[in-house]
């Protein structure tokens, strides 16, 4: 089975975790093309895609939602997982709670374009130097933290629970009578 693992990014932490996700799925003996989504990016010919975004103001980049929005029709009826990669795990407390439910609201601007098999919000990068002076300070005074937040072993676990339901279709597909 072929699989699609697309990524928006800004500033490269989002590639950095569809790279580990493409890794597991591969392992998995599935084979799988890794590319920016953009313009141009051909979602033809795959049995499954696995989409994911940085998040700017509580919403995936432009890119990736225009690619969503593009592909719509070959994406319809296809197993699609989507991933956003923000910055929760750089807040503390009621804050960072606060952050993780977004989750709702970005996957609330997606879901006219496609129906996921699942979301999940990652942490990412979270840069002093992207955020500008004055947005940096705002961000330390309500405790937000800088550094690489990426977990990759709860990326993985995700990329395991992909492989597992492919493998499941893959399964029926083969034992399928006729
Ligand atoms: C201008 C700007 C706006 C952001 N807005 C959000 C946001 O609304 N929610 C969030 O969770 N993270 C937000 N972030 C944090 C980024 O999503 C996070 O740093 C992510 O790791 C960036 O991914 P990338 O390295 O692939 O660009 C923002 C970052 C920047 C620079």
């Amino acid at each position: 089975m072929k699989v699609l693992v697309g990524y928006a990014t800004a500033a490269g932490s989002t590639e950095g975790i569809a790279r580990w996700i493409a890794d597991r799925l591969s392992g998995r003996g599935y084979d799988v093309v890794t590319h920016v989504m953009e313009e141009g990016t051909s979602t033809a010919g795959y049995d499954a895609y696995v989409l994911g975004s940085a998040v700017h103001d509580r919403a995936w980049l432009p890119a990736g939602a225009a690619f969503l929005r593009h592909q719509r029709k070959l994406l319809k009826g296809k197993p699609v997982w989507l991933f956003s990669v923000g910055l929760p795990g750089a807040l503390r407390g009621p804050l960072r709670r606060w952050a993780g439910m977004e989750a709702a609201t970005i996957l609330g601007e997606l879901v006219d374009e496609v129906t996921p098999v699942e979301h999940q919000l990652f942490t990412g990068v979270v840069s002093k130097g992207a955020f500008g002076r004055f947005g940096a300070l705002a961000f330390r005074a309500v405790g937000g933290c800088f550094g690489d937040f990426r977990d990759r072993a709860a990326v993985e676990t995700w990329a395991d629970g992909i492989a597992d339901s492919l493998d499941t279709v893959k399964a029926a597909t083969i034992h399928r009578p006729y």
